[in-house]
């Protein structure tokens, strides 16, 4: 790609040297080349990871779209995925909680941890995985049904209450943390379709939250949002990560700055650096990552 012959130079962390002492700066590089010599920068590992991702591969087809990446996420972080687009955000996410099993060519390999447990045994129990690790799409996705039935719809599937009361607490705790109890409490009876995006969307994270998860994807939630909308959901992140860990994709720079702790940078299916996101966005380590941060491409 053009944008390549571009690039200064940057330093190998892996190797201590400067790649240019492999590949002169004044010679044109395939990007897959500048990509492949390196390893992910940064600091990629965790002292108390909830997740433990080694080597991971996924295949769509015959297409390698993650190509060996490997990553935690600790507890309680909140972690932002940022990259162009088709470089795989969405597809690695997607392993945390095995949403690609639907896709009948995704194949995934490598090992994938929660808390020690391989995401991908055969026995595991698909549904209490996706109760631990909830998520939260692109587009709010209210089920057609009244607010409160939306909230209470993972807590009778997963039996988490037995009298009416305590589902009453729940879905009414549940809308409290998604910051949507004001605005819906006298309204409950009323369907979830009718309300705006951004109150569907927090309607999506308290019915994420009702089954008390433990880690919660959010795949571009902001993306369907306007401003206003889009700041609640923001300091909503910011509340909920206190609870639980998060793992955010996103097309705004200036939102993962806002809202993660580390942030991921993503380049045709690599892991090309993962940094505390203030010094991702202020004094990123490589190349590539600073052509993404500076607007060169992407
Ligand atoms: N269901 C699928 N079948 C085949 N290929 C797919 C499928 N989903 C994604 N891909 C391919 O995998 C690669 C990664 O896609 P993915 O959607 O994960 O990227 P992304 O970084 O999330 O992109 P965007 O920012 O545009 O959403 C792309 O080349 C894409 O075309």
């Amino acid at each position: 790609m053009s944008t390549m012959n571009t690039l200064k130079p940057a330093v190998d962390k892996e190797v201590g040297a400067s790649r240019d002492t492999v590949v002169p700066a004044h010679e044109e590089r395939p990007e897959s080349a500048v990509i492949e010599e390196a390893k992910t920068v940064g600091k990629p590992f965790s002292d108390d990871p909830k997740f433990k991702l080694r080597n991971v591969e996924v295949f769509y087809g015959q297409d390698r779209a993650i190509k060996n990446i490997s990553l935690d996420i600790a507890r309680n972080e909140v972690i932002a995925f940022i990259g162009p687009s088709g470089c795989g955000k969405s597809t690695f996410l997607r392993c945390l909680n095995r949403m690609n099993d639907s896709i009948d060519i995704c194949r995934v390999r490598g090992s994938l941890l929660l808390d020690d447990q391989n995401i991908y045994d055969s026995k595991r129990d698909v549904v209490e995985l996706r109760a631990r690790v909830g998520m939260v799409f692109q587009k709010p996705n209210p089920f057609p049904k009244s607010i409160y039935d939306n909230v209470a719809y993972g807590p009778r599937i997963h039996g988490l209450a037995n009298r009416k009361s305590d589902l009453d607490d729940i879905v009414e705790n549940s809308l409290r943390k998604a910051g949507l109890w004001d605005e819906a409490k006298d309204r409950l009876d009323a369907t979830a379709t009718g309300m705006s995006g951004g109150q569907q969307q927090r309607l999506c994270i308290a019915r994420a939250i009702a089954i008390s998860p433990e880690v919660i994807l959010m795949d571009e939630p902001c993306s369907a949002l306007d401003p206003i909308a889009t700041a609640k959901v923001e300091e909503l992140i910011a509340e909920m990560s206190e609870s639980y860990t998060i793992v955010i994709v996103t097309h705004s720079m200036q939102q993962a700055a806002r809202v993660s702790h580390r942030t991921a940078y993503f380049h045709l299916g690599h892991l090309v650096e993962v940094n505390e996101t203030n010094k991702v966005f202020t004094a990123p380590e490589h190349e590539l990552t600073e052509s993404y941060i500076t607007g060169r491409f992407g």
